[in-house]
């Protein structure tokens, strides 16, 4: 790994200061430090000029000016240099699902998200959360394995898509905002699918993930059917998930549904990464008052009973419902809004869930002097 041993006496002594600044440097997703979260992959002298390289684990591009910014300044006090050049790249791992089910091909991790009811919000979570990681800098995939309602073809302005196989085996996906998209609603009727039993829904899904011409992708994001039945467990057991985010609103009945779907993921040893709370309060138009229609805590206090993170707090708003019922979806909508970065913070820390679950890698820091 390391093709220039050290052989002079400064760039050991400098690289040992080096890392010893970034060892104060918190990743505040990872919650490790720089170092021992393994994102220094290169340290480089260049005249009086270090060339630092990072590479992420999970997906944060709109981080990376801040994060320049914060180890320039840490940096800057030795006095060995004058300037700090530091590059900053993505490398995703993939987490180990538990289980028998055989990964995907080109798929490195799926996330499922689902709720113990319906109309809560999960496919406007998935649809947001995905296109999240995907403007983070991720490679990203969505399934909407909603039988029950299979949206993300509207949510994704695609509703005309009609899969076509090329080589008679598998289907082409539908590309839209730079995601790779299949749905049951591509392939058949609500009517029709609506009717099928447990066991045949579940299979449908899994043989629509299975046979479908995924590009390679760091995370395929599964927009699961609302519940936590047959269908639900059947598929949580037949797809190779590595970790699920549960989505719920604030009111008891609600949380009560949350509930039993992280006991169901416990049963069959899926992480659940997190929950989020959508239509958590409201803003109020004319007087800006933060407003609970549907009370407070509920999302919370599922969280700490179940000793799971809460991965966000989403407010009920017109923009969100016009924007992906439109076929718009908020963080293309407008990527630079509260709301957006609301998203993009929830996909930060779903991200981060799953690189804790990780094996963590020996990896070593390449240290050049020239
Ligand atoms: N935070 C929000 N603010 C305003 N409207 C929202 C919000 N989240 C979702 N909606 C709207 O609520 C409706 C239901 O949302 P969605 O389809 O995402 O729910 P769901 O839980 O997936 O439902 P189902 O499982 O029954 O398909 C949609 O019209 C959507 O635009």
């Amino acid at each position: 790994m390391n093709p220039n041993p050290i052989n002079d006496q400064l760039p050991e002594a400098l690289s040992a200061k080096v890392l010893s600044i970034l060892s104060t440097q918190i990743d505040p997703f990872l919650n490790q430090n720089l170092v021992e979260a393994g994102l220094v992959r290169s340290l480089d002298l260049d005249g009086r000029c270090l060339k630092l390289g990072l590479v992420y684990p999970y997906p944060c591009q709109s981080k990376y000016r801040q994060r320049v910014m914060a180890l320039t300044n840490a940096l800057a006090k030795l006095e060995e240099i004058d300037e700090v050049e530091c590059e900053i790249g993505l490398s995703v791992p993939q987490v180990q699902a538990e289980g028998q089910a055989e990964a995907v091909k080109g798929v490195k991790n799926i996330v499922a998200v689902s709720s113990g009811k319906g109309g809560v919000g999960k496919s406007t979570t998935a649809v947001n959360l995905a296109l999240a990681l995907a403007s983070e800098g991720a490679r990203v995939g969505l399934l909407d394995a909603d039988i029950y309602g299979p949206s993300v073809p509207i949510m994704l302005g695609v509703n005309d898509f009609q899969p076509v196989s090329t080589d008679g085996k598998t289907m082409e996906p539908a590309f839209a905002h730079g995601l790779a998209a299949m749905s049951i609603g591509f392939m058949v009727t609500e009517d029709q699918a609506t009717v099928w039993r447990g066991p045949m829904a579940a299979g449908a899904l899994v043989q629509l993930l299975n046979e479908t011409n995924w590009p390679d992708l760091d995370y395929l994001v599964i927009d699961m059917p609302p519940g936590t039945g047959d269908i639900q467990l059947t598929l949580s057991q037949q797809v190779p998930v590595a970790g699920a985010v549960v989505v719920t609103t604030p009111q008891d009945i609600a949380t009560a549904d949350a509930r039993k779907g992280i006991t169901m993921f416990n049963k069959v040893n899926i992480p659940v990464l997190g929950i989020v709370e959508n239509m958590s309060y409201h803003i109020c138009g004319q007087c800006g008052s933060k407003e609970h229609p549907f009370g407070t805590g509920g999302g919370q206090a599922t969280a700490e009973r179940y000793d799971v993170p809460m991965l966000g707090e989403l407010p009920l708003n017109v923009a969100i419902r016009e924007a992906v019922d439109g076929g718009n979806p908020t963080v293309v909508a407008d990527p630079d809004g509260d709301i957006s970065a609301q998203y993009k913070a929830i996909a930060h820390k779903t991200a981060a869930a799953l690189v804790n679950l990780s094996e963590p890698t020996a990896l070593e820091i390449e240290i050049c002097d020239e």
